[in-house]
């Protein structure tokens, strides 16, 4: 069976980015999106965006818990905002000022967690 779009992406190296890389294209950032449906573009097109409901703060937090480990695995990290029944997530590259694939990889490997 081949692997979705997202488990293909989620697979791909996170490598580190020099400061002169251009962020996406707001173009570039809508095809990747494809890959990832529950994510959406900040209407200026430099932020990567997910909410998640979840059952209670315990299970919030537990998300927030294994995000965590994962961005410190990648060396590439959300924002995230938490509470009783939610998760936020916003991802960008913060040496850019804007999206880079690698914001994408790191939304496809949240995506592999159960939530
Ligand atoms: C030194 C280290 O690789 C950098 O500071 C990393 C850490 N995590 C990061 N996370 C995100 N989202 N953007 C970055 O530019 C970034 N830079």
């Amino acid at each position: 069976m081949p692997l979705s779009a997202a488990a293909a992406l989620a697979r791909e190296v996170i490598a580190p980015c020099p400061r002169n890389t251009p962020a996406l294209t707001r173009a570039e950032a809508e095809t990747l999106l494809a890959a990832i449906p529950n994510w959406t573009l900040s209407p200026d097109g430099t932020l990567l965006l997910r909410s998640c409901v979840l059952p209670d703060f315990a299970n919030a937090y537990a998300l927030v818990e294994r995000i965590a480990a994962l961005a410190e695995a990648a060396d590439h990290h959300p924002d995230i905002a938490f509470g009783w029944g939610y998760v936020r997530l916003t991802l960008q590259t913060h040496s850019i000022g804007g999206l880079h694939r690698n914001d994408f990889i790191m939304a496809a490997r949240i995506e592999t967690l159960p939530h």
